[in-house]
């Protein structure tokens, strides 16, 4: 058996600076790791079964939503049936997951769920898959997923998949969530969407200002989320991550961060977390050996 996290990510800036002849778009953006998030627990089955099961989370709302992904949908399935097939292996998995980081909220929790499947499946099957070979497949499953398998806070290019490991500090965040759920394509479908920001090397960037450039477009049309990031940045700076609609803010210390949410605006769900520059998958799994 095996018990691994799946860790939100922030983005603590993210521009995006073309389109790509696919459709794609470029972006810019700094990868960081948060010590919360889902949870996954792998047994071995027989005879290439794959079941996947969903844990009562201490959040109703994320229980009952990845309840409505079929299966053969959710990336958790997904992945495992790419190595599967990349592989050849015979073997099968029985895998629990516990979510309760909320969907389509710009913490990549679905590319974070498939990330730890990758890399629990490629040690309970013995496959001998390197972290390369895993971020390689990941990709195919989404943009995010590769920065999840490889761990590492990271400045990225490309669609993200261009990783450079990066040491930002590690504060305490407030991550607010309010009840909206964003589709990433729908964002970049957006003719609104600022897609023309300049290409900035990673020292420009580290003495710039940072931004997100889906967040202009995103409070327009979810005035939800306006609202939220005005309440917000009374206490700190604060910025939506991903395609949103997740917003954060960065405190010293965890009673301040802990204060803060307690004052947020009724039925408003988020949580406190620490900023990690390794993932807790890769801290966990370094345990086990
Ligand atoms: C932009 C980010 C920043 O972290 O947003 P979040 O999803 O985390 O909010 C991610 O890179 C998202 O990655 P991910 O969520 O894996 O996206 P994917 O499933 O690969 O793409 C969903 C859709 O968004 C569009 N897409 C995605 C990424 C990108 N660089 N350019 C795009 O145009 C494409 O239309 C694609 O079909
Ligand atoms: N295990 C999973 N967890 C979350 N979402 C999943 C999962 N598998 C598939 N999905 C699909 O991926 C979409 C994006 O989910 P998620 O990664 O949580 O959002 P975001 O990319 O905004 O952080 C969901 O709306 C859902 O349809």
């Amino acid at each position: 058996m095996l018990l691994l996290p799946a860790p939100a990510k922030l983005n603590l800036f993210l521009t995006i600076t073309g389109r790509r002849d696919d459709g794609y778009h470029n972006l810019q953006t700094l990868f960081q790791f948060v010590d919360y998030g889902d949870t996954l627990r792998f047994n071995l089955a027989p005879e290439g079964e794959l079941k996947l099961t969903n844990a009562l989370a201490s959040c109703e709302i994320t229980s009952s939503a990845i309840s409505k992904v079929a299966p053969e949908q959710n990336l958790i399935i997904k992945a495992a049936r790419l190595l599967q097939a990349h592989t050849g292996c015979g073997q099968g998995a029985h895998i629990e997951l516990t979510k309760r980081l909320p969907m389509g909220g710009g913490l990549g929790g679905g590319s974070s769920d498939a990330a730890t499947t990758l890399l629990a499946l490629n040690q309970l099957w013995q496959l001998g898959l390197s972290i390369d070979e895993l971020a390689i497949l990941g990709l195919r499953l989404g943009a995010d997923v590769p920065v999840f398998v490889r761990g590492a806070a990271a400045f990225a290019e490309g669609v993200g998949e261009q990783l450079t490991p990066v040491s930002p500090a590690e504060p305490w965040y407030v991550v607010l969530c309010p009840n909206v759920s964003v589709a990433t394509a729908d964002i970049f479908q957006d003719p609104e969407l600022i897609r023309n920001s300049p290409v900035l090397t990673l020292s420009q960037w580290l003495s710039a200002s940072w931004r997100n450039d889906c967040e202009p477009l995103v409070k327009k049309r979810h005035p939800e989320v306006a609202k939220l990031l005005s309440w917000l940045v009374e206490y700190a700076p604060s910025r939506m991550t991903g395609t949103g609609a997740c917003i954060f803010a960065s405190f010293d210390s965890q009673q301040t961060a802990e204060e803060v949410l307690a004052k947020a605006p009724q039925g408003m769900s988020g949580f406190v977390a620490k900023g990690c520059n390794q993932s807790p998958l890769i801290s966990a799994i370094a345990q086990k050996k």
